[in-house]
């Protein structure tokens, strides 16, 4: 967390509504200090202070086409400059170098400098220039009637921005367009929001990382893929460890008092993520760890299925935890019930929206829980996966979005919200 931001107090949420569970994480995320990045960095980041251009935008009065300067009217005679040698850098230069009197023309490409006394630029293609010396222009036959108007093919200075006028505001997003903006503005690097690091702390004594597991064994389902997917999101991983349970290693790495070797270096992000060990058994520590830590319960348990364990919790020092289910895809809608908000709070981002989808069939209420489905979209309708328990990947795997079923249950054609997939946010939605 930012040192000058101070903590949202919030009641802690004991088995939260799902929409209060996801308010509550981007109520208690406060934006990160900024920092200064190369432009072809700053892409996907919050623009921090607003954008201004350092002079004119275009900087100088240039022809948008190849041909010539001109003033008064035709015919022109075409000026050329003694000095034609030039570094080739220096070639838009070279039509600029001296004013025009009424009767004049100089050649000019794309992008040269407007000569002082230019009223307009016929295009090349409009033009004949004759064998006499000093050349004649004259207009040729593809020109048009009025070729050229005042002010044709010349793109005014400032005419986009002049000098010290806001071209991007702060707040802004950055899209491609915009970094482009603010290189045209005269800018190398642009203040945006530090993304949020996220430690990720792995629980399980279970969980192997490679080859086939044995019964009472699983595979790792989080290492290989959460890394990408809090990036997905906009969090930065800064470490990966896996903590044996046992309650000091997980106090010790929460604690930011150095309680051992592994205190606060293991977990130095904004944000902790934890999988696993959320529950009450002998074998679950996390619970009795945040305790010990004195961490605030700010999220204890959301009304949903999957993920109902989920917790939300901020430690003494002000880094925030989320403990997320060690069941695969309990672990997955908590992601992107608490995490993604969270993330988006820290970065200075609005609340990532839900967009609505008509279900495809009816489903039954399920008193007190609302329900995250992954569903599949066919003829505009959402058809809810059959693979949708909380140990189970396949259905999520193909899934084209996330059903938000509520606890009164729907029917089918009514409209109910839907999380998109943070991978598929820039596909189409499948038809
Ligand atoms: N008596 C009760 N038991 C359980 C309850 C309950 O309310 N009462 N809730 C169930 C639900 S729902 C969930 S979700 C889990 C939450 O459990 P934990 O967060 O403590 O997770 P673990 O027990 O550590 O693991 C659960 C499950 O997930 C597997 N796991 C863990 N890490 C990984 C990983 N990295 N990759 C793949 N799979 C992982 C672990 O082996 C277990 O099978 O509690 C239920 N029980
Ligand atoms: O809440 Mo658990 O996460 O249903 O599997």
């Amino acid at each position: 967390m930012s040192d000058s931001a101070a903590p949202v107090i919030l009641p802690a949420q004991p088995n939260a509504s799902w929409a209060q569970a996801r308010h509550a994480a981007y109520a208690a995320a406060r934006p990160l200090p900024y920092e200064t990045v190369p432009l072809d960095e700053a892409l996907g980041r919050i623009l921090a202070l607003d954008t201004t251009a350092l002079q004119p935008v275009p900087h100088y009065a240039s022809a948008a086409m190849d041909g010539w300067a001109v003033a008064g009217a035709p015919p022109w005679t075409v000026i050329t400059h003694e000095e034609p040698e030039v570094e080739r850098w220096q070639i838009h230069r070279e039509s600029g170098r001296r004013a025009l009197q009424p009767g004049e023309a100089v050649e000019i490409l794309t992008g040269g400098l407007i000569p002082e006394g230019a009223e307009a630029v016929l295009r090349s293609e409009s033009g004949t220039v004759s064998a006499s010396t000093p050349p004649q222009l004259t207009l040729g036959e593809r020109a048009r009637e009025s070729e050229p108007r005042p002010g044709e093919h010349i793109r005014p200075a400032g005419e986009e921005a002049s000098a010290g006028e806001t071209a991007i505001p702060a707040g802004k997003l950055l899209n491609p367009a915009h970094i482009a903006l603010a290189a045209v503005c005269g800018h190398d690097n642009l203040p945006v929001l530090r993304s949020p690091r996220v430690s990720l702390l792995l629980t399980g004594d279970e969980v192997i990382e490679a080859g086939l597991p044995e019964p009472g064994q699983v595979r790792d389902t989080f290492g290989p893929q959460m890394p990408q997917l809090i990036t997905m999101l906009g969090g930065r991983i800064d470490v990966v460890r896996r903590l044996p349970d046992r309650l000091e290693d997980v106090v010790a790495a929460l604690s930011s008092d150095a309680t051992d070797e592994h205190s606060i270096a293991m977990s130095s992000g904004d944000v902790l993520i934890t999988t696993g060990g959320t529950g009450r058994s002998e074998a679950d520590y996390l619970r009795r760890a945040l305790e010990e830590v004195n961490a605030e319960l700010l999220i204890d348990g959301i009304a949903m299925r999957p993920g109902h364990p989920t917790m939300l919790a901020r430690l003494e020092d002000g880094r925030l935890l989320v403990a997320l289910p060690g069941n695969p895809l309990a672990a997955m809608m908590a992601v992107f019930t608490i995490v993604q908000p969270l993330l988006d709070g820290l970065r200075g981002a609005p609340i990532s929206r839900e967009r609505h989808v008509l279900a495809g069939v009816d489903l039954e209420p399920l008193p007190g829980r609302t329900r995250l489905v992954p569903c599949s979209i066919r003829d505009d309708r959402a058809m809810p996966s059959p693979y949708f328990r909380s140990g189970m990947l396949r259905g999520l795997a193909e899934a084209d979005a996330v059903m938000v079923v509520p606890p009164e249950g729907c029917i089918r054609d009514q409209a109910v919200m839907a999380l998109p997939l943070p991978w598929q946010v820039n596909r189409a939605p499948a038809g």
